[in-house]
């Protein structure tokens, strides 16, 4: 429905006509414009200085009236008076009060509201024409299997197929909930000529992910006209955003910045973010992007583990590891990587326990102490006197696996552009495999001297049997290196 609307014209607006939709609907601009930076089009649309401005000194560039923030709150609102957003809403249950899904609920009936097609359904909102100024990013979700094909050895590879699996799950969520109300069975889902399909909860997630702001005060949120500014991260920032106590929002130029007529106000969609995840949400790096900064690598446990099937069900947090370049050193975060490397020898244990309503439940200890998350398991290993033996196999595992993804990278290469694959995709997965490989060579480096410098442990000499505490033992014992 929506590439028919975009095709067809009822569901686009020339990003030219976007100061009038604002100025009639409350939204005031202070020396700035809306629309292509020359040079920088293909960034789409951003946020221009129509005159000299001094951050100091400077008024909001932008003031949006409340109302028109696309947040939770504001749906439930509109499906007060709405009996249709209303009806999808409560159809939806759980996910219809997660800001996700009321966001795109929103978003798919605005869209059914412009359609030509279907008749007297929902109420208009002044956000029902905003989306028609909005373009299609081409997030890796619309990326061909082809192109996908470039990010293998990348965590960008894996983390797509996920997402592509949740969106799935979700859409099939939203058409049995939906299902029964009449309107959406004749309009959306009918066999021959329902308008809803797959492709719309694609472009109507890429709208919210590459869109969304978290607003102070009001939480995630799409806002108007300040989700036309671009990124720059750092120093380069142009402006911030945040809500008065009207609870209106307002992009403000950052103190001490003085921006030309002509020149972009830039704001930060968050300058912790990865290479990954900056393409995987918003279809692209940034040009001064020198790392890939956060990368994450899954994990898991080993088959010959007897604790396996207990550690999965125990486990509630990410399976694998999150490396993170700081300075010029790589840090590593992730607790699922202590719950592999510890064994029932070392202290670790689980029993079965019968919940009052006779559920039966898998509860872990660590030495009689009871671990209710797996975030809990490195502070009582930092306190044990193995703590350097453990770290050490937490290191040798990292080793492995970052090696192994080093590798899948080398057999990658740097594949020929085929025809049919499109130039940003194709630029866009050769600067993460580069940026990837890199962090990946550093962190392999770091690790290497992390192992050594253990080894070097008093702990691990001892464990290993290399120190002989008792003088009067002589050397009768093997030493097990296994
Ligand atoms: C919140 S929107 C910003 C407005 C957008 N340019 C538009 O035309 O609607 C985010 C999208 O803008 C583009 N973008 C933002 N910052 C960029 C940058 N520094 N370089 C390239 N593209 C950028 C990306 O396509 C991203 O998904």
């Amino acid at each position: 429905m929506i590439r028919r609307g975009r095709a067809e014209g009822w569901l686009k607006e020339p990003i030219e006509g976007l100061t009038a939709w604002a100025t009639f609907h409350g939204v005031v601009f202070n020396g700035i414009k809306i629309g292509p930076l020359p040079g920088y089009e293909d960034r789409g649309s951003a946020v221009i200085a129509k005159r000299n401005l001094n951050g100091d000194i400077e008024e909001p560039l932008m003031t949006i009236p409340k109302e028109l923030v696309l947040s939770r709150q504001n749906i439930e609102l509109f499906a007060k008076s709405d009996q249709h957003l209303r009806e999808l809403l409560q159809a939806l249950g759980d996910f219809g009060r997660t800001t996700r899904g009321a966001v795109l609920t929103f978003l798919v009936m605005q869209a059914s509201l412009c359609c030509p097609d279907i008749k007297d359904i929902g109420v208009h909102t002044p956000l029902t024409d905003y989306i028609k100024y909005l373009p299609d990013e081409l997030l890796p979700t619309f990326w061909t299997e082809e192109e996908h094909e470039l990010l293998e050895g990348t965590t960008l590879r894996s983390a797509t197929r996920a997402k592509m699996n949740s969106l799935l799950r979700e859409f099939e969520t939203f058409r049995t909930a939906t299902g029964p109300i009449s309107w959406c069975a004749r309009y959306w889902w009918d066999e021959e000529d329902g308008l809803l399909t797959f492709d719309d909860w694609l472009r109507v997630d890429a709208m919210y992910r590459s869109r969304a702001l978290e607003v102070p005060g009001v939480g995630d949120a799409m806002v108007p006209c300040i989700d036309m500014a671009n990124h720059a991260s750092g120093h380069a920032t142009a402006a911030l955003y945040e809500t008065d106590d009207d609870g209106n929002a307002l992009l403000e130029l950052r103190q001490g910045k003085y921006i030309s007529p002509g020149e972009e106000i830039t704001i930060t969609y968050g300058d912790d973010k990865g290479a990954c995840e900056n393409i995987f949400s918003y279809g692209f790096i940034e040009d001064t992007m020198s790392s890939a900064k956060v990368m994450f690598l899954n994990l898991d446990v080993p088959d010959d583990d007897p604790l396996r099937p207990a550690k999965i069900y125990v486990c509630n947090t990410a399976p694998g590891f999150r490396l993170v370049h700081k300075e010029d050193t790589v840090e590593w975060e992730g607790d699922f990587v202590w719950l592999v490397v510890v064994n029932e020898e070392d202290g670790i244990d689980f029993k079965v326990r019968q919940t009052v309503d006779g559920e039966k439940e898998i509860q872990a200890f660590w030495k009689e102490s009871e671990l209710n998350d797996a975030s809990k398991i490195r502070a009582y290993l930092e306190k044990d006197p193995l703590w350097e033996v453990f770290q050490l196999r937490a290191v040798v595992l990292m080793q492995g696996r970052v090696h192994a993804q080093i590798e899948r990278l080398h057999v990658v290469g740097s594949p020929e552009r085929e025809g049919t694959v499109r130039e940003r995709p194709w630029h866009l997965a050769a600067r993460l495999r580069t940026l990837e490989l890199e962090l990946l060579r550093k962190t392999a480096e770091i690790l290497d001297n992390k192992r050594a410098t253990l080894l070097d442990s008093e702990t691990i000499q001892r464990y290993l049997g290399l120190i002989d505490d008792d003088d009067d033992k002589g050397d009768e014992e093997e030493v097990d290196f296994t």
